[in-house]
């Protein structure tokens, strides 16, 4: 799968743009600020239906004006789709797929998926447990519609459990119907949510391990240990007893939206103990190994996208991933870079090369 071309109108520093892709390297070039990551940032909108980095979709509009477009043509095997995803200042996001809206945006989820390699990647080990339990929704949700259903559901039925528990907060009683209602849902939703986690990290953990080993010549162990509670043996009478609490913090303080993953290297947590290196090959290889199942699972490799990380990445790391690049790994790739001879040069000699020079919201092919 590949994005052939993209055309963009208002979205951040664009006021227009469009761009021919090549279906293997494309090397975005240009100063810092110049809208490098922004035109990656469109790209993961024609995928996920948000962007990788604004909180809010209004983020994206470009300023002074009243909406953005993001428009693409991927070619699928024989088949090509094009893909809009448009919004208006203040009105709901439209997506179409072959000019055809999508009732659910959900519904869109998975069908070209990319793969987003940032600096900021390693908040998935420093930030709190929903950077993690984010990194691993969005992939199951990209391979199971059910799972991105049931997160949904549970996600609404929990902000209406909350809402509940703040409206009763001020009288310190609760309508016990209603609760038991919410109760009875996120107690079922939680359970398919966390069982579904569980098998999808005993499948992915062999293979991140695989790429960790790669990077690191094999001298570490490290594991991926997702243990919810939920699953644990009466969960539900602890879930309905914590509700004074629940009442007294406005809020429900049990259940799979707490869920964490926890990352360790020879026993012990990354977050505390692993160095800068070790924790920089963690993120690559957890990157690669959602390549890797993304691909398993859906037949056809996602894009690439590397925002900026050969800045980051020390040489040996940075030659492991060009090693997997020139072997052709991966399909189609995205890199940006604001050093234009250091892309030129890692890329020379590799085939269906193009280099794009972004400047001030302007993007243009080099010869
Ligand atoms: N909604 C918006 N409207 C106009 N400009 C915006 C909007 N959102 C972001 N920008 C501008 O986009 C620019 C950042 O672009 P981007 O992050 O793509 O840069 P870059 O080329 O990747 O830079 P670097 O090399 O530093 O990573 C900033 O100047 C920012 O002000």
């Amino acid at each position: 799968m590949f994005l052939s071309n993209i055309q963009l109108l208002n979205f951040k520093n664009y006021e227009e743009a469009h761009m021919v892709c090549s279906p293997q390297i494309n090397c975005l070039v240009g100063e810092n600020g110049s809208g490098k990551t922004n035109m990656l940032d469109a790209i993961h909108y024609l995928s996920l239906v948000k962007s990788a980095f604004a909180g809010h979709d209004q983020q994206s509009i470009k300023h002074q004006s009243g909406f953005f477009s993001v428009m693409g043509s991927f070619d699928l095997e024989v088949r090509k789709h094009k893909v809009l995803c448009g919004l208006q200042a203040g009105a709901k996001k439209v997506l179409k797929c072959d000019q055809v809206a999508y009732d659910r945006l959900s519904d869109h989820i998975g069908r070209f998926p990319v793969v987003l390699m940032a600096p900021h990647d390693t908040d998935l080990i420093r930030e709190g447990s929903e950077e993690r339990r984010r990194f691993f929704d969005t992939i199951i949700c990209q391979l199971d519609q059910h799972y991105l259903q049931a997160l949904m559901n549970y996600s609404n039925l929990l902000k209406q459990r909350n809402a509940l528990l703040r409206q009763c907060q001020p009288v310190g009683r609760i309508d016990e119907d209603l609760l038991a209602t919410y109760d009875h849902a996120l107690l079922q939703k939680g359970q398919a949510i966390a069982e579904r986690r569980q098998v999808f990290v005993a499948y992915f953990e062999p293979l991140f391990q695989a790429h960790y080993r790669e990077l690191s010549g094999g001298r570490e162990a490290v594991a991926l240990n997702y243990r919810s509670e939920v699953l644990t043996e009466g969960f539900g009478d602890r879930f309905r007893s914590a509700v004074q609490k629940d009442l007294i913090l406005g809020r429900t303080t049990l259940g799979v939206h707490r869920d964490d993953l926890k990352f360790s290297i020879d026993g012990h947590a990354v977050k505390r103990f692993g160095s800068q290196g070790q924790q920089k090959s963690f993120v690559i290889a957890l990157k690669l190994a959602q390549f890797d199942v993304l691909q398993e699972q859906k037949g056809f490799k996602p894009i690439l996208l590397l925002d900026d990380i050969f800045d980051k990445l020390d040489d040996q790391r940075m030659h492991h991933l060009l090693s997997l690049v020139a072997d052709g790994r991966f399909g189609q790739i995205f890199i940006t870079d604001a050093r234009p001879e250091r892309t030129k040069s890692l890329v020379a000699g590799m085939a269906q090369v193009k280099v794009f020079r972004v400047d001030q919201g302007k993007i243009s092919e080099e010869e």
